[in-house]
Parts: structure tokens; sequence; C-alpha cells
């Protein structure tokens, strides 16, 4: 173990880390805290700074244009000494200025002492304008919600198509800068909500139940997970509230015939599990071999024995299964930006394109979905995205495959009105013959 007392220049290293080999920031900061003694206290506030810097990038940049020449193509150490020591200037308030400027310049001293005092001037200058630094014009409003938030301007046009005032959209681009309460889902087979709210509690865990959601417990203020052993013990799984709705929405009974198309690692599928009491069959799809023994392993875990896993690629599902089913869950891979909030590289490594290419597969998947329908029989088809492309003409586009179909129920739910990440369910049945809509 590296002994170093300073997490703000392990920051500056692991963004640096990040850019080059592009790795994926939530397994870099995993790799630091690993390697270095951190009180509790840096640990989070090391991973408060990287997530924070990585989320308000372009903002930071836009920023520093107007202290810097050309901020994005200063040597990487030093244009992150400045962002690092810009974002904790402009969004922290436990840090001093004067304690984030001596640092940023104590570190460049140690890089390249001639970088030194261009620095020091730089900062003390922000320091001395920080009233004004988030002044972004808006006479184009999706441009300054772009730099302001920092989403690439594209993505900020997807989500204006699913919010319906330029209040909304603004309130749903700043929740997903923020991460929010870490929440469990009670596994039923083994424990009640009420068990586990008190088990923790007399841990001295801060949790309390959210009422809206039978089975959903919610951390009050932020906790190791490392240290409950009731997840271990498959009493519960953490879970976000808006993947929790998909199983509540699906609602399977007890002796129901189902399949969960896209299931690995399997939580949605053991949610679906202990709803029907453990007692009729799901079949638990994936196309990944080393996906398909996560989901073995959820299911040993929740003491579930009604799934049976498959290793298939589920846009041939109708080939492989003859029966057909009371419920097809298709919680399908999506392009993910409702989970922005806890994974914010995200904004800067999906594409416009990236959305046509997992459409034209979500289309696969729903395609077959609807094929292996019982009359009678309920789709859920659900993402962890927010774009009308992944979602309603996806939706649409099945609806208008077979007339028996009908939409019953569509929820979007948003990060900044229900505090979670965001998602897409939507409940679709097939008529029984002679039935009416
Ligand atoms: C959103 S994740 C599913 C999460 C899962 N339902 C849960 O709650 O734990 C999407 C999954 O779809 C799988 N997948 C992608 N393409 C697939 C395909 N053609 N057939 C089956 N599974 C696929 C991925 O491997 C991934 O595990």
């Amino acid at each position: 173990m590296e002994n170093n007392s300073n997490p703000r220049v392990e920051c500056i290293k692991a963004l640096v880390q990040i850019e080059r080999n592009e790795s994926y920031s939530n397994l870099v900061i995993n790799d630091v805290l690993k390697k270095v003694t951190f009180t509790p206290e840096d640990k989070s506030l090391f991973t408060k700074i990287v997530y924070g810097v990585i989320a308000n990038k372009t903002f930071l940049l836009w920023v520093l244009k107007k202290y810097v020449k050309r901020p994005h193509k200063q040597q990487d150490w030093l244009k992150y000494t400045l962002m690092t020591s810009l974002y904790q200037i402009a969004f922290l308030d436990s840090i001093p200025d004067y304690a984030v400027v001596n640092e940023g310049v104590k570190y460049v001293k140690k890089r390249n002492y001639r970088k030194a005092s261009f620095v020091n001037a730089v900062l003390r200058n922000i320091v001395r304008e920080k009233d004004s630094i988030f002044d972004v014009p808006k006479e184009d409003f999706l441009e300054f919600l772009s730099i302001r938030y920092s989403y690439p301007r594209w993505m900020v046009e997807e989500f204006s198509k699913v919010t319906t005032t330029n209040e909304h959209l603004e309130a749903l681009l700043k929740a997903m800068n923020s991460s929010h309460h870490t929440t469990l889902r009670v596994n039923t087979l083994k424990s009640t909500k009420e068990e586990l709210l008190r088990t923790l509690k007399d841990k001295g865990i801060d949790v309390s139940s959210v009422d809206q959601y039978r089975v959903a417990i919610k951390f009050n203020s932020s906790t190791p997970l490392n240290n409950i052993k009731e997840l271990d013990e498959g009493k519960c799984f953490v879970q976000s509230l808006g993947s929790i709705l998909v199983g509540e929405i699906a609602d399977p009974k007890p002796g129901e015939t189902v399949i969960d198309m896209c299931a690995a690692p399997g939580t949605k599928t053991t949610h679906l599990a202990q709803q029907m009491g453990d007692k009729g069959k799901i079949y638990a799809c994936d196309v990944h071999k080393h996906r398909v023994n996560l989901i073995k392993k959820s299911c040993q875990t929740a003491g579930v024995n009604i799934v049976e896993p498959v290793l298939l690629d589920s846009t041939k599902a109708c080939e492989y299964f003859q029966k057909r089913f009371d419920l097809v869950l298709l919680d399908a891979p999506c392009s993910g930006l409702g989970v922005i909030a806890n994974k914010p590289d995200i904004k800067w490594n999906k594409s416009k394109d990236d959305l046509v290419s997992i459409a034209s597969l979500q289309l696969e998947l729903i395609k077959n979905g609807v094929k292996l329908l019982n009359p009678g029989g309920v789709l859920i088809y659900s993402t962890c995205t927010l774009t009308k492309t992944e979602n309603e003409d996806i939706v649409n586009y099945a609806l208008n495959i077979d007339d028996t179909l009908s939409l019953v129920q569509q929820r979007h739910v948003f990060p900044d009105k229900d505090n979670t990440d965001g998602f897409y369910i939507a409940k679709i049945k097939k008529r029984k013959k002679g039935e009416i809509d």
C-alpha cells in the first residue's frame, strides 16, 4: 500500500490515466483505492472529484478558455491540475479556495517549476471572478444547457424530445450530474422489509423504507456495502428504484411461465422469481456465456430454484423456444443514458450513431418478444435510457406487428422527479381471441 495522504493529487493522476488509456473511471477509482491508504473522508473526496470533473468536463473547459489559450491542448497533467482545482473552487464548499490554489501550485512546482507562476495566476484570477463563472450565455438554450451541465449537444437534443418544458429538461440534466441514494430490494423469499430495516438499523446503518415500493429500502447516507452480510446472504440486492419498478409493473403470479430475454446478471430475474414465490418457470437468457454464469450465481444467492439459465442470442428466441409465455421480459441492451449519474463516462463514450445500431438490435429483440406471447400474456419492454429512439419508437414498432397487441401502461422514470436512475417501462398485452380491448 502507498501511504499517500493527498487525494487531490491522486485525482489528477487518475483522470490522466482515464483519458490516456480510455479506461472506465469506476475501474481506475477502485484500483487507486486498493493501492493507497485514505481516510473514509479522503476516499469520498477523491471519488467525488474524479466523477465531478468527468461529469462537468465541458463547463470546466469552457471556463478555463477565458484564462488559458486552448486549455484542452495543454499537457494532460497540467490540464487536469487546472480542471480539478477549478472543479473544487466552483462546486465544493468544503475546501477553502486558497487551499485549492496552494495545493494545485505545489503539485505543478513538482512536475514543472516553470509552469507554477502561470497556474498560480490563472487560479487566483478564477477565484477573484468566482461569482461570474457560471454566467453561460442563454441565447441558444440547448447550447447553454450543453455547456452549463456538460452534455454533448446531441444528448441534450435527445432528452428535449422526452421532456415537456425547458424547466424539466434543465432539472433532468442537473439531477444526472450528482449521484442519488443507493437502494436495496428486499428478497422476500429470505426476509421482509421490516426485518431488514430492523437488522440494518441495529447495526447503526442509516436506512429507511421507500414506501411507494413494496420491497425497497434506501441508504440515507453513503455506506460501504462490503460490510453488509445480508447482501452475501441473498436477503437483499442492490437495485435502483427504476429497476425495481420493472418487476412491480410486470407483477408475475406463482405458477406462470416466464421468459427473461436479456437477463444477466439476473437482478430482475430474481425479483420476478420472488414475486412468483419461487413457483412456476423462468427461462433466463443471455448472449454472453460469462454473463449467464452471473445469472446462475444470483439465483443461488437468492435461493431461487425456478430459473433455467439459457445461453442464447434472443434475436433467435422464436426459433429456439417452441412454447409461448405468460410473461415476456425484454430488459433490452441500451445506450444507458439514464444511469449517467453513476457512470458519467457515458456522456463522452456514446455517440448518436450508437443509438441507431442499438435500436436495430432492440427491434430484432422485440419482434421475437411479441411472437413469444401467449394470448392473454404480457410483454414488458424496459431500458435504462430515456431516448425516444430506443423506447417509444421500439414499442410503437411492436404494437404495429400484431393488432391483438395493446399498450396498457407506459412509464418514464426521471432522475429529477423520481430521485433514481432514468428508466423506461412499457407494458404490452396480447388479447385473447374474442377479448375486447
Ligand atoms: C440491460 S442488461 C440486462 C440486465 C438484467 N435484466 C438485470 O436486471 O440484471 C442487457 C443484457 O442483454 C444482454 N444481451 C445483449 N444482446 C443480447 C442478445 N442478442 N440476446 C440476449 N441477450 C443479449 C447483455 O449481455 C446484457 O447482459
